[in-house]
């Protein structure tokens, strides 16, 4: 069958984030089954921080990722499950595990300025024989040129796909464009986009990717994944469809699964929040929302205040126990504010 756009489903592994860690075996059997049904050709099983994630500052998960991993596998036929790693969070051994129970692609993720921390697992991954992608994430945070010179690093240590990832839904159309064209001019192989919907540019900004020369793309089910969630799936089918861009995916079998079997998955639905509106407005990591909302119950302030200040600070992925520090600082200047 041919694809043009090659498309991974990231709601097992964003989606992690938007319900807590909290996806049972059970829940990733029946959406894995139906992702790979519709023909979906990649589907990202693991922790939102990807494996080995599940620890007091990304969250805790409900079920082991590596069981969450092997379920899915025994019920796909077609697709690859594939994993994420963030090189620091896990480690070789991780990646090796994942290999051992029949995953078939790792996205090796680094903060979008330091690909080089990511040539060992990138090695690994190739010799294990799995599809490997380089994923350069908060790519607002990077110019065009620098970003193509890490995805350079990436490519040269053997990706066999880079992608741009909007971590915080940051960008905008035409610098999600200038991205993609930085790329396309330094790199032999296929570049990736990966979006999030904050600022409610997803699907905008997917389309100009893939205008600009983007064939593989993330889309997320029912919106399934931090913050406002990615580009949503079943609707980038539809859309890619009327525009004669073939995905290979059954369109009505990810509509029947978005609305039956992952929309009561959702704590809440999918939403632009006021604070996932803020993630993407300040250039804050994603799956920061949580975890700042609960600080400002904590501290009885405005989470909006503590997700602005993060992206004022240039917070990245890993700085997660920055946050608990934002609020206290917060509500201690509110405090003697009040005082004087
Ligand atoms: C660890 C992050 O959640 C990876 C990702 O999906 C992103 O940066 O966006
Ligand atoms: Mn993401």
């Amino acid at each position: 069958m041919s694809r043009d756009i090659v498309l991974t489903e990231v709601a097992l592994r964003d989606g992690s984030h938007a319900i807590n860690h909290q996806f049972t075996v059970e829940q990733v059997v029946e959406v894995a089954r139906g992702l790979d049904e519709a023909n979906v050709p990649h589907i990202e099983v693991s922790h939102g921080d990807g494996l080995a994630g599940s620890s007091l500052q990304y969250g805790l998960s409900r079920t082991h990722e590596l069981e969450l991993i092997e379920a899915a596998v025994s019920v796909c036929k077609q697709a690859k499950v594939g994993v994420l790693l963030l090189p620091g969070i896990g480690t070789i051994k991780d990646l090796n595990t994942a290999a051992g129970l029949g995953v078939g692609m790792a996205r090796i993720a680094t903060h979008a300025t330091e690909a080089d921390v990511s040539a060992q697992h990138i090695y690994r991954s190739k010799e294990l024989g799995l599809t490997t992608v380089g994923f350069l994430m908060m790519s607002h945070m990077a110019a065009p040129e620098k970003l193509a010179e890490q995805a350079g690093l990436m490519q040269s240590y053997g990706a066999d796909v880079v992608y741009i990832v909007d971590s915080a839904g940051a960008l905008l159309p035409d610098q999600a464009g200038e991205r993609v064209r930085a790329l396309k001019q330094c790199l032999n192989i296929p570049i990736g986009f990966h979006a999030h919907n904050n600022l409610s540019l997803a699907m905008a900004n997917t389309l100009v990717a893939i205008q600009e020369g983007a064939t593989w793309i993330d889309g997320s089910v029912r919106c399934l994944g931090a913050g406002a969630g990615n580009t949503q799936t079943e609707v980038l089918l539809a859309v890619l469809d009327r525009m004669g861009i073939q995905t290979g995916v059954d369109l009505y079998k990810m509509m029947d699964l978005a609305e039956e079997i992952v929309s009561p998955i959702l704590q809440v639905p999918q939403e632009i929040t006021r604070d996932a509106l803020v993630l993407g407005y300040a250039g804050v990591y994603s799956s920061f929302r949580l975890h700042a909302e609960r600080a400002a119950r904590k501290f009885g302030i405005d989470s909006r205040d503590i997700l602005i200040e993060l992206g004022r600070r240039k917070a990245v992925g890993g700085q997660e126990d920055m946050i608990v520090d934002v609020a206290a600082e917060i509500a201690q200047l509110n405090s003697s504010t009040k005082i004087r």
